[in-house]
């Protein structure tokens, strides 16, 4: 692990009073600084040799649209992202959504602090967790929500936190519909209408469905020097799939399997973007690759996302489905919980679906040797 991580854990303690101004790089008031410094800077190559293709678009699927699933598979298969309209979410929520993040972001350093994350926490405010592996520090902050929203947001504002928890929750209960929603539609493209590996997904109703989840407010500010700054460096996400609301401003960018370059998706009014996530990758034994995605950002303006990270019960085991698998598709990964994941890919980041998966040797004399996820070929050995 790069030495700056192991130094910038503040003990939790420490800012429950009244804790210093920038007391450390990490919480470095973005805002406010006017060139960046050593520790924010990415080596410009970093950003400059990925030349970014725009050529091809990331689909735009209606959700009513009466070949929806058919174009949701090709997307899942081709990009592992697509943007989705005539959603049901109502324009109005994502407005609020953001201006309420937009306000949690605006406050006084010492203040987001006394809600920060704890150094092996989940939820808070803070610094991307996949920070600590990388020797320098990203151009962004943001806040986790697991569980309790007022827990936190007591913390944040002591006598007036109704508001925001009510947007949150109102937020969450429409994105955990949704999320069920296109869950089934990628599956039902998969060929899966039901299965006994997926019990706790059975939709008897909209509302009650048991998938588990978290919402991620990530903010941007705008920053001196772009081109070498990074906003979120690239990942793939720890779910089944991940709902993304962008502000009008871009800075997401995917990458496409295969192919060199980045592709920007476009912030489109009232679009939601949607990512396949590394659990969904596992469900569909490698059919649907988790996509590889970061956000990059400008020199004049500030933006803003919210990443709803949706997943199954935190305890129930989550491997390839019986029906994608036969004595010709042997299942490519081990069992694994959505908690236990996050272990690992808190242990192992980009190497976590590896670590978890099995290596094959089948009769006919292929070996899948690929020990990247990104690589779905099937290598010749022998
Ligand atoms: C449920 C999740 C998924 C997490 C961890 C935990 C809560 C916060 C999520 C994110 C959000 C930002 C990118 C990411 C890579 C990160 O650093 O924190 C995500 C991570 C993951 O998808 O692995
Ligand atoms: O801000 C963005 O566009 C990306 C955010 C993201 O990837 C995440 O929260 O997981
Ligand atoms: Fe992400």
């Amino acid at each position: 692990m790069p030495s700056m991580a192991s130094s910038v854990i503040l003990p939790d303690a420490s800012f429950k009073s009244q804790p210093p101004l920038n007391v450390h790089k990490k919480y470095l008031d973005l805002s406010s600084v006017k060139e960046l410094p050593e520790t924010h800077a990415w080596t410009s190559s970093k950003l400059d040799d990925e030349e970014t293709c725009d050529a091809e678009n990331v689909p735009i699927i209606d959700l009513n649209d009466e070949n929806a699933i058919e174009l949701i598979g090709r997307a899942c298969r081709t990009w592992g992202v697509f943007q989705v309209i005539n959603h049901n979410i109502p324009k109005s929520l994502l407005d609020e959504i953001e201006f309420e993040g937009k306000k949690l972001f605006s406050l006084p350093m010492q203040q987001k602090l006394r809600a920060a994350r704890s150094p092996d926490g989940v939820s808070g405010y803070g610094v991307a967790r996949i920070s600590s592996f990388f020797s320098k520090l990203m151009w962004s902050e943001g806040f986790t929500i697991l569980g309790s929203v007022s827990e936190h947001a007591r913390l944040l504002w002591p006598n007036d936190y109704n508001k925001f928890c009510d947007t949150i929750e109102e937020y969450q209960k429409a994105m955990k519909r949704l999320a069920g929603r296109l869950m089934w539609l990628m599956l039902g493209s998969l060929g899966i209408t039901e299965d006994d590996d997926l019990k706790w997904a059975a939709q008897k109703e909209p509302d009650d469905q048991g998938g588990s989840a978290a919402l991620q407010l990530n903010s941007y500010p705008s920053c001196p020097d772009p081109d070498r700054a990074m906003g979120l460096a690239a990942h793939t996400d720890s779910t089944i799939l991940t709902i993304l609301h962008q502000s009008n401003t871009s800075g997401l960018q995917v990458a496409r399997e295969g192919r060199a370059g980045w592709v920007t998706v476009p912030p489109l009014a009232g679009a939601l973007v949607v990512h396949v996530g590394d659990l969904l990758h596992i469900l569909s034994n490698g059919l649907y690759p988790s996509v590889v995605h970061r956000a990059v950002v400008n020199r004049t303006r500030h933006r803003l996302s919210v990443a709803y990270l949706y997943g199954p019960p935190s305890s129930v085991k989550i491997s390839p489905l019986r029906k994608l698998v036969d004595k010709y598709h042997p299942p490519l990964y081990r069992p694994i919980t959505w908690s236990e994941y996050l272990g690992t890919k808190a242990k192992h980041f980009d190497k976590a679906l590896t670590s978890v998966r099995l290596l094959c040797a089948p009769r006919n004399g292929f070996v899948d040797t690929s020990n990247d996820h990104t690589s779905s070929t099937v290598q010749l050995v022998g």
